[in-house]
């Protein structure tokens, strides 16, 4: 009997070890293929078409080097007025169009990085939904972001924008401009206590106050009357950028998310905390709907998803796909996420254009005055609509300094773009701030501060439709676009309507790469009331 036992024993033993032998294969079999084989194979076909880039260190690619550079120029100041700023946002990739052209290809740790600058060929990708995020990126925004409208693919992606679309339909947005306004407001009236102790004119820091009224208002108009506590949640999710953020670069490394480093954990406990908090704020919402026997969920962000969805379910190809309260929790992340920066940083540059072209400042104040009338008289979206001047600036902003400097997408299978052979795991990446600053596309003063270039529009301020896409292109553009433009005019309607500005001496012009392209230094204005 016990012979019987130990043979037993001894082939579960052997076949435990087998599978672990076998599991260990498998993960190094495929590391060579993701760290090796793949590499080797793009690069043999990139070179042979021709498509060179500088050398670089297996597995950690060209980061050292480009982090070095890029970090060495956004210690220097640029010359304030100064707008020709890619080589100084981006040296390293400058540099690397002098020495290679403007394609050309580097390695973002073991991932591929092929530089497309042919709006041809953009468009060829942008216009498909085949290619998907690079894995590197991947991994970064899933922390973040869980999985959500940013980070789902394919059929599974279809449903959550079916699902998100109807929340950012023009007819709801209309009915958020009144919070867009309010919560201007009162940030302008903290802007008027300021002046008011100043003596009349006070110099004021901005960049921190529009990313507190774009947080105040996705909080706001996400979340309803459980506003405070997604203003906390918020909160949690940009200590989890940061934290995330400065384990970026070790992404590279495999396996390295999985060690138990106090950063590691840091993170682990935030998303926790994130997780946690959106779930009581959801389960809230739902049980005074069911108290009150109510038929709308609400009109915000969250009510809407709500009632687009009650645990969606839709069958696809490869089985099912799922919309629940997971779902619902990502995609409340990834709104603050795309929406709070992106246009924090959209205004802030433009506060520093109209501060430093004060003759068209004058020109949109008066045009909002005489749309939306003085003071605080209440606006509306139709009046937004009408205010083509700000507009045009908006657009001039978006244009010069992008708050999404580029985009990346991978290909998941060998294909052809244009005569090009691209091979399957290489990253393609899109230079849109090198697109935005191209002078064959816009002219010889692409540098310039010139918002009457929109005069008849987008399609007719450039020579290519696609060398303006502040928002991108294709099924994947983003789906705020209107949001941010109603938000960004409401805020700076109550703005123009109250305060006159210029830039302070003290500003210091250095545009700098911090996950958008943000003034490193803030925008500092002298403010006074009207
Ligand atoms: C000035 C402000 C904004 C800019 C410049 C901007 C820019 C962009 C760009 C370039 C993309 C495509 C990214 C890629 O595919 O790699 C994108 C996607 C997205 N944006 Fe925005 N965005 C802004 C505001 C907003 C706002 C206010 C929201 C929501 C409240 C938002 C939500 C999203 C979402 C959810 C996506 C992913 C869409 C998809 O994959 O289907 N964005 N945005």
């Amino acid at each position: 009997m016990a012979y019987f036992r130990d043979q037993m024993w001894s082939i579960l033993f052997a076949s435990l070890l087998t599978v672990l032998l076998m599991w260990i294969v498998y993960i190094v079999m495929g590391m060579v293929h993701k760290l090796v084989i793949t590499p080797l194979r793009i690069k043999r076909i990139m070179n042979r078409q021709g498509v060179k880039g500088p050398s670089a260190y297996w597995v950690l690619g060209n980061i050292l080097e480009m982090v070095k550079i890029n970090r060495a120029e956004a210690e220097k100041d640029m010359k304030t007025g100064d707008y020709d700023i890619m080589s100084h946002v981006q040296p390293y990739e400058a540099q690397n169009c002098q020495a290679y052209g403007t394609m050309h290809m580097w390695w973002f740790g073991w991932q591929a990085t092929i530089r497309i600058a042919s709006l041809d060929l953009i468009k060829q990708v942008l216009a498909k939904d085949v290619f998907t995020t690079p894995q590197i990126q991947f991994q970064f925004l899933s922390e973040l972001l869980g999985k959500g409208l940013i980070t789902t693919e394919g059929e599974e992606w279809a449903l959550h924008r079916q699902i998100v679309n109807p929340a950012f339909h023009q007819e709801k947005l209309k009915a958020m401009v009144p919070i867009m306004e309010k919560c201007a407001s009162s940030m302008a009236n903290e802007w008027e206590e300021k002046v008011k102790h100043g003596g009349g004119c006070v110099e004021l820091e901005v960049s921190h106050y529009m990313a507190n009224v774009t947080a105040d208002i996705i909080a706001h108009t996400a979340f309803g009357s459980s506003y405070e506590k997604g203003r906390k949640v918020f909160e949690h999710q940009l200590s989890l950028f940061n934290l995330t953020f400065q384990r970026f670069k070790f992404l590279t490394i495999p396996g390295y998310r999985i060690l138990p480093t106090p950063l590691n954990i840091k993170i682990l406990m935030t998303q926790i905390r994130i997780s946690r908090s959106l779930k009581e704020i959801i389960q809230a919402r739902k049980y005074v709907v069911n108290m009150t026997k109510n038929a709308s969920n609400g009109n915000d962000l969250l009510g809407l998803m709500l009632t687009a969805t009650s645990q969606k379910t839709q069958d696809v190809k490869g089985g099912k796909v799922h919309f629940g309260m997971q779902q619902l929790m990502d995609n409340c992340k990834t709104f603050f996420f795309a929406g709070y920066e992106t246009t924090a940083t959209l205004l802030t540059w433009t506060m520093m254009l109209l501060a430093s072209h004060t003759t068209w400042q004058e020109c949109a104040r008066a045009e909002v005055i005489d749309v939306c009338g003085d003071g605080d008289h209440p606006f509306n979206a139709d009046m937004l609509d009408k205010l083509k001047m700000l507009t045009m600036i908006l657009n001039e902003a978006l244009r010069l300094f992008p708050p999404v400097v580029d985009q990346t997408k991978e290909v998941v299978m060998d294909v052809k773009l244009g005569d090009l052979d691209i091979p399957k795991g290489s990253t393609l990446y899109f230079p849109r701030l090198s697109i935005h600053h191209d002078p064959e596309l816009w002219g010889t003063d692409v540098h310039e501060f010139k918002p009457e270039r929109f005069v008849n529009g987008v399609a007719k301020a450039t020579k290519h439709p696609l060398a303006f896409m502040p928002f991108s292109f294709g099924p994947r553009f983003c789906v705020g676009q209107r949001f941010a433009m109603e938000e960004a005019k409401s805020i700076l309607v109550v703005i123009l309507r109250r305060f006159r500005f210029q830039l302070s001496s003290n500003y210091r012009h250095a545009p700098c790469f911090r996950g958008t392209l943000k003034p490193k230094y803030g925008v500092s204005v002298m403010l006074e009331s009207l």
